[in-house]
């Protein structure tokens, strides 16, 4: 592997979410969200696990932003909690709600570290959810007008916006399998959902062009399918899931239409939608972050809709969260997007591995505390590669934001999956960087030469 040099002003930075680090979820006016409602709901999360503390980041963000600047990144990508700037979701305006982020958004600005704000990273605000939420057409005006408060209050200060995480995730996750908040099973409700996160995504994309003057994008979670075998039935699974995950969202964002096999896995559930939505959908980008974790070589199974099951390599090397090291993956998809979408700027939004790490971190000979993490620093060093081989091929790569800045609350498995390059002790909330933060580090002040 030669040392690669990333282009002059290559984005490093690292990537959290509001209600994974933030904790105090209903501190200073803020209303709940659903993911407040979620894990105070028996059963929903692993251990019982809450974000009512996570890694007290709405006390500790200077302390967390000195640690960023101490590792030397370039930027930081986080999340906004709707909740706590819209407490009912729309009308009243929480001031300390904006003033939390005003004043992290400043404390980055003033140690050098570009903001990039992510306006929807799945906590929607608990009052939405009891108006249909993401079922409710209406959710594209909400959406925007929460979008509009934030635009007026931080445009300039942050240049890099995103409008919407991962819908795949959000529909998924909470309309079709239930295992994410707000928990529903309803394959008639998933593509309605899917439907109205475009729509939103694409009415605060509007707004953006009327109140904004920098650049705004929308964060996806792609990942490349492998046939399991050459059979015809293994090349149609493959189609399916491809385009129910990688396709549905890039599709009618940048080209106006859904794939057609989406229409062939929902049935009678997948409702046709006005011209007029694909119009509202479809706006101009300045930017795609693709989130992207692993692989899945995908066979033709009995599942629901799909028809699709993942193979197993009994070969491959497996993460905590039980997903195949695969960065050649990453390349491949760089491509295919480039090919499929045309050369619009892309940012690695999102890139990580949980392995296991302690619970608390050891004390070495010389009495510095430390987390070895070899696993996580091969993952991540590989991936990178695979990133600068794609974009050795032309692939318009500018930026890479590390999953995650802090071990954080992975959702419905609660704290035991550690993602951080900097670890968290959960009981003192002592912050350590693991010996991958500090290898992120060299990386980050090489621009990649040390790969
Ligand atoms: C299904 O994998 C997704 O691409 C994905 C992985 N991840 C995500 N999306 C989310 O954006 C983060 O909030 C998670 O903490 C993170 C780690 O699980």
């Amino acid at each position: 592997m030669t040392a690669p040099n990333f282009p002059e002003g290559f984005l490093w930075g690292a990537a959290t979410a509001a209600h994974q680090i933030e904790g105090s979820p209903l501190a200073d006016g803020a209303g709940p969200s659903i993911w407040t409602r979620f894990a105070h709901t028996p059963g929903m999360m692993l251990n019982g696990d809450t974000g009512d503390v996570a890694c007290d980041h709405y006390h500790r963000w200077k302390e967390d932003v000195a640690l960023m600047k101490q590792l030397g990144l370039k930027a930081y990508r986080f999340s906004v909690s709707w909740s706590r700037i819209l407490p009912e979701g729309t009308g009243r305006v929480n001031q300390a709600g904006i003033d939390f982020y005003s004043n992290l958004v400043d404390e980055l600005l003033a140690n050098g570290i570009e903001p990039l704000l992510t306006l929807y990273h799945w906590d929607l605000p608990a009052a939405l959810d009891d108006r249909g939420g993401w079922l409710n057409p209406e959710i594209a005006d909400w959406f925007a007008d929460y979008a509009r408060v934030l635009y007026r209050a931080l445009d300039g200060r942050v240049k890099k916006w995103v409008t919407l995480n991962e819908p795949w995730v959000v529909t998924d996750g909470g309309y079709l399998h239930g295992v994410l908040a707000p928990g529903h099973r309803s394959k008639y409700e998933a593509p309605i959902a899917s439907h109205n996160l475009m729509r939103a995504h694409g009415a605060a994309v509007k707004a953006y062009r009327e109140i904004g003057k920098h650049e705004i994008g929308l964060v996806v979670n792609i990942e490349p399918k492998y046939p399991a075998t050459e059979s015809t039935e293994d090349a149609a699974a493959v189609r399916r899931a491809h385009a129910y995950m990688n396709e549905q969202y890039l599709h009618p964002a940048l080209l106006g239409h859904y794939p057609p096999e989406l229409k062939d896995i929902f049935g009678d559930a997948w409702p046709e939608w006005p011209a007029a939505d694909y119009d509202l959908i479809r706006q101009k980008l300045d930017f795609v972050g693709i989130n992207y974790y692993t692989r899945s070589v995908t066979k033709a199974a009995e599942s629901y809709p799909l028809n699709t099951g993942v193979v197993r390599q009994p070969l491959g090397t497996y993460t905590e969260t039980g997903w195949e090291v695969f960065p050649q993956g990453l390349t491949d998809l760089l491509l295919w997007f480039k090919n499929t979408y045309g050369d619009l700027p892309l940012y690695i939004t999102e890139n990580g591995a949980a392995f296991f790490d302690p619970p608390a971190a050891m004390v070495d000979d010389d009495g510095n505390r430390r987390i070895k993490d070899p696993l996580r620093m091969d993952y991540l060093r590989k991936h990178l590669s695979a990133i600068h081989d794609a974009i050795r091929q032309g692939v318009d790569v500018r930026g890479y934001m590390l999953w995650s800045l802090l071990d954080n609350l992975e959702w419905s498995l609660g704290y035991s999956k550690r993602f951080g390059m900097i670890h968290v002790n959960y009981v003192t909330q002592q912050r350590t960087p693991k010996d991958s933060a500090l290898w992120y580090s060299k990386v980050i002040a090489s621009n990649g030469a040390s790969l």
